[in-house]
């Protein structure tokens, strides 16, 4: 359930009267998403995903739905921000800022991606890492090396002695990622199959811009590749991982730089996401009712990653 903020009726007309959308037809909450309060709005000129932004603040928020807006001007099927009369994206309602987002076509995927999906989050992640050549915004990232050292300090001790070995190991060895010397920009950091919509095996669109900050374009895209390649065991799967990597590559090649990290980048990303989710299970935060993800999934993904190194030769 993610319906943190209730909006009244009246609320929400007044609301939409900033906009030249139409009038209200109907809205409704969506049970999905665990970050923000989202509804469904529908007017009579359109449809729309009412975001009431629970944990960020207005700063930030600016550079979200620029980022958005950028990729959408730019070809990528990207959820965007409607502008009001005034041309603002960002406004206040029930207290909350909050942002009307043009509703896209299809669906998230919520089982085992397909080779056609993994085929076109390759390429369209390729065409983002291209295009965000040109996005001036600066944006430091919340979940890099230093938050994964210090949140893995903080779990430490809630973790069992294997794990706690393991995850020593680990930091030692990625201590040497924020120095890295790979091409950087502006990443969504957080394409997971829950944040991509399909209709079948085309790409409608990409949304839940807000973990998107600066960071090493192979850092995105191993998140992707964490969790878009897998089987149902959950581990990942040479196919999927081959379709997804050969269309990344056709539009952005590696750098050596990159190709020697690539192993060590996987592992920062499937370790980022065990750290989160582990913290989300451990330390849950107060008034959150939904659901937790696993970390063991990650704990599965990252033990693959240090025992068996993904190659990056293709047939
Ligand atoms: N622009 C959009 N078009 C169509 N559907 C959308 C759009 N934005 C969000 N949704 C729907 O709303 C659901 C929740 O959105 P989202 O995943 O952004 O939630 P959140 O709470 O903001 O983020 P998170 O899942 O990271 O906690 C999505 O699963 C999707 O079904
Ligand atoms: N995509 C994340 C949640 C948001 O960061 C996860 O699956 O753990």
């Amino acid at each position: 359930m993610s319906v943190y903020t209730e909006v009244e009726r009246d609320e929400l007309v007044a609301f939409l009267g900033e906009y030249a959308v139409g009038d209200l037809v109907s809205y409704e909450g969506i049970s999905d998403g665990i970050e923000n309060t989202n509804y469904f709005v529908t007017t009579t000129q359109g449809k729309f995903v009412l975001t009431l932004f629970e944990h960020h603040d207005f700063a930030e928020l600016g550079y979200f739905l620029d980022v958005m807006t950028f990729f959408y001007q730019h070809g990528i099927p990207s959820a965007h921000p409607a502008a009001d009369k005034q041309g603002q994206y960002l406004k206040t309602l029930s207290g909350k800022p909050a942002a009307l987002v043009v509703r896209l076509a299809g669906r998230g995927v919520n089982t085992e991606a397909t080779l056609g999906q993994c085929a076109e989050i390759g390429a369209i992640l390729g065409e983002m890492h291209l295009a965000g050549k040109d996005f001036t915004a600066r944006r430091a990232t919340e979940r890099g090396a230093d938050w994964r050292q210090s949140t893995a300090e903080t779990l430490l001790t809630h973790l069992d002695d294997d794990v706690t070995d393991m995850l020593r190991d680990e930091l030692r060895v990625q201590s040497a990622y924020a120095t890295l010397d790979l091409p950087w920009g502006v990443t969504h950091s957080d394409l997971f199959r829950d944040n991509a919509l399909f209709d079948g095996d085309e790409l409608t669109g990409i949304i839940d811009f807000y973990y998107a900050s600066d960071e090493y374009l192979l850092y995105d895209l191993a998140v992707a590749v964490n969790d878009w390649c897998v089987d149902e065991t959950g581990l990942p799967d040479q196919q999927r991982y081959q379709t997804m990597m050969q269309h990344y590559l056709e539009k952005r090649s590696l750098t050596q730089a990159e190709q020697a990290n690539w192993n060590l980048v996987l592992r920062a990303a499937a370790l980022r996401f065990w750290l989160s989710r582990l913290q989300d299970q451990i330390f849950p935060r107060e008034g959150e009712l939904t659901q937790i993800k696993n970390p063991d999934a990650f704990l599965k993904i990252l033990r693959f990653h240090r025992e068996h190194p993904l190659t990056l030769e293709f047939n």
